[in-house]
């Protein structure tokens, strides 16, 4: 019987299985049965639970993270990071007793995530490190015109279009039209971001192997620093992500560093019943 707790961080959610012993792989087409919302539990991506020490190529991050966020989107695919299901992730150690509230590591394929876990259940901080501003340039079709995007990052690859108003991006019920195609061989998260004030953007996304989410935190990472650079901030500047989900607060420091603080919240335990999923009703 597999038991799971569901969770979400500014309402990007996700299906959490605890795999202590390391025995569990699922296949993508597992992962997306869980994630459907209509035939599963329904979520945007899955995040195994598993000690480090036992993912295999991750092993040497033991002695920094006793636990690995295996992170799978929704449709099945394989991710390097999400910085929201990290803290989500994290609340979850926390509240099993799996780790003690403070400070402590989180294993992740983009590396390991510091985060810090507050006692009273508030706001998780993660240290995200440093963003990637890869070569290459492209454009995003929006509205029927083709906008600039700024390539960048976060462990997993962004591509951030800033516009006028968000809703510019239309109903996003599919993936946006890129060109040249070939910049991102292994796909993209594109960001739409609009200016709401000073150190304040509005945001939506387009996830990878999911689709439009509620929020993203890579993503809202890739965008801050985007938009700090095209403001002018200087380092330390903190800047308020505003996303149809919930608000995320970001800041890069002069080392090129970024913490990224937001809401991580747990909301129901259950088990998936013998022979899920089922092939017919
Ligand atoms: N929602 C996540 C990002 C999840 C991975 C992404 N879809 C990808 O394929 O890179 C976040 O909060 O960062």
């Amino acid at each position: 019987m597999i038991r799971y707790t569901k969770g979400h961080g500014a309402e990007n959610d996700f299906v959490i299985i605890e795999d202590a012993d390391a025995a569990f792989d699922p296949d993508a087409a597992w992962v997306a049965a869980v994630c459907d919302r209509r035939a599963g539990i329904g979520a945007d991506g899955l995040l195994r639970v598993v000690p480090t020490k036992a993912v295999p190529g991750w092993e040497a991050d033991a002695a920094r993270a006793d636990w690995f966020m295996d992170y799978r989107n929704a449709d099945g695919s394989i991710a390097q990071m999400c910085g929201n299901g990290v803290r989500v992730f994290a609340r979850y150690l926390v509240e099993q007793g799996l780790q003690k509230p403070g400070r402590f590591g989180v294993g992740t394929r983009g590396g390991v995530k510091s985060v810090l876990v507050p006692e009273d259940g508030g706001d998780i901080t993660v240290d995200m490190g440093r963003a990637v501003w890869p070569e290459g340039s492209a454009e995003v079709l929006v509205d029927g015109e083709w906008l600039p995007s700024v390539n960048v990052d976060m462990g997993n690859p962004h591509a951030v279009v800033f516009v006028s108003d968000v809703a510019q991006a239309g109903p996003l019920t599919q993936r946006p039209e890129l060109r040249p195609a070939e910049v991102y061989p292994e796909g993209v998260n594109v960001e739409f971001v609009a200016a709401l004030g000073p150190q304040r953007i509005d945001m939506r996304v387009f996830e990878r192997g999911v689709g439009e989410t509620r929020a993203c935190g890579t993503g809202a990472c890739a965008a801050m620093v985007a938009a700090a650079r095209r403001d002018g901030a200087v380092p330390g500047t903190a800047y308020e992500v505003r996303l149809p989900g919930g608000v995320l607060s970001i800041v890069e420091h002069e080392d090129g560093g970024i913490e990224m603080t937001g809401p991580a919240v747990l909301v129901a335990r259950g088990e998936l019943l013998e022979g899920f999923p089922a092939t017919r009703g």
